[in-house]
């Protein structure tokens, strides 16, 4: 189950040249600088524009050299910055407004009114008038209405980029949501790192019109050649558990793939799984464990990679465990530490881990 599309040719003097495979469940981003071409892929698979190519969801071939299928008759919901919604309609109604163009005409209903309703947050708006809506709650019917069309793909286009600051922290959560039952996967364009990082697990990477890079989100955010890991905000986001808490101190462990994490707050029943993110900043390296330290969180990790970015700064990835076989963190750090530690690939360290951002719930905690 996945998306496979190939989009080759020109728009006025820019040249797209895109192939990537998307997971069949899940949010892909496309990512990269403005005018990179993700709008132009987006519309390419939609059908609005043409380019050559192929393009295929589940083996079902919307386009080859042969076939085109219209926009109309392809299976998609598409969101796009700001939702165009019926102003002489009710909420309710402009939700319903795709599902009686489907359902009522026989495709089966996999995604119901109800399940939108709830997931969303929506009962509250249903018989109100679009003209009365905040922006945030207009993105999230037109999310709403997109998905009852009972789509086998969602494709969305910044649908956060009108919103000011407060509304988009509002209807992030309501996204995060979704993105773990949706039965539909989800093409996401996004020129913003923290917000492709919060609701994407897989990542297609663009740059003048090109595939840089493609794959899980994790493994793109560790690899130190990528420009990802050259923007100051560079980090990994990384599942978690929580394995339990030391209410004495206020604080909850969290397990992650070969290591444990203290940090502070209680973030939830033992089991609970969590998203968190760490910071290339946010973690030093060290050749002895921290004593005489008052940092928490002393890792056993084993350089895998390292790279100069600048005159300044090194760029290291740190699997965690003693033996390196867990997650993979980054680390920046200053070139003179990196020297003045002889520290080099291969090399047994211990990651200390300066702060942990919680990303679901935007929680911020100090470690
Ligand atoms: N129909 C068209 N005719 C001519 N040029 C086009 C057409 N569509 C897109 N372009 C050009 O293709 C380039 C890529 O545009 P596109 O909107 O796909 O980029 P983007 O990555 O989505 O950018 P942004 O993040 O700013 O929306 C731009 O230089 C744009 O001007």
């Amino acid at each position: 189950m996945s998306l496979t599309a190939r989009f080759q040719g020109t728009l006025g003097r820019f040249a797209l040249d895109v192939a990537f495979e998307a997971p069949g469940r899940g949010v892909t981003a496309l990512f990269g600088p403005s005018g990179c071409g993700k709008t132009s892929v987006l519309r390419c698979v939609a059908g609005l524009q043409r380019l050559g190519g192929r393009m295929a969801l589940d083996g079902d071939v919307w386009q080859d050299e042969r076939h085109f299928r219209p926009t109309h008759k392809r299976p998609i919901g598409y969101v796009f910055q700001e939702a165009s919604l019926f102003p002489h309609l009710s909420v309710r109604s402009n939700l319903l407004f795709g599902h009686r163009r489907t359902v009522g005409r026989g495709v089966p209903e996999s995604i119901r009114l109800d399940d939108v309703v709830d997931l969303l947050g929506l009962a509250r708006l249903l018989d109100r008038s679009p003209e009365h809506l905040s922006g945030g709650e207009r993105q999230r019917v037109g999310v709403g209405r997109a998905l009852l069309s009972q789509p086998r793909l969602l494709l969305m286009d910044e649908p956060l980029a009108a919103l000011d600051r407060f509304s988009k922290e509002e209807i992030l959560p309501y996204l995060e949501r979704l993105h773990g039952v949706l039965p539909v996967p989800v093409l996401y364009v996004s020129h913003d790192i923290a917000e492709v990082e919060r609701l994407a697990d897989h990542l297609v990477l663009l740059r003048e019109g090109r595939v840089v890079a493609a794959g899980p989100m994790q493994d793109l955010q560790a690899d130190p050649s990528l420009p990802i890991a050259r923007m100051p905000e560079a980090g990994v986001t990384l599942p978690a558990v929580v394995e339990g808490h030391e209410e004495a101190y206020g604080l909850t462990a969290l397990r992650l793939e070969g290591g444990r994490l203290l940090v502070p707050g209680n973030l939830g029943a033992v089991g609970a799984g969590r998203r968190v993110r760490i910071a290339a900043s946010d973690i030093s390296l060290a050749r002895q464990p921290s004593t005489g330290s008052t940092i928490l969180n002393s890792l056993p990790a084993r350089i895998v990679a390292a790279e100069r970015q600048d005159e300044v700064q090194m760029m290291a990835v740190v699997a965690l465990g003693a033996e390196g076989q867990g997650a993979r963190l980054l680390a920046r750090v200053t070139r003179k530490s990196w020297d003045a530690l002889g520290l080099a690939a291969g090399q047994d360290v211990f990651a200390q881990v300066k702060g942990v951002a919680l990303v679901q719930d935007g929680l911020q905690a100090e470690g």
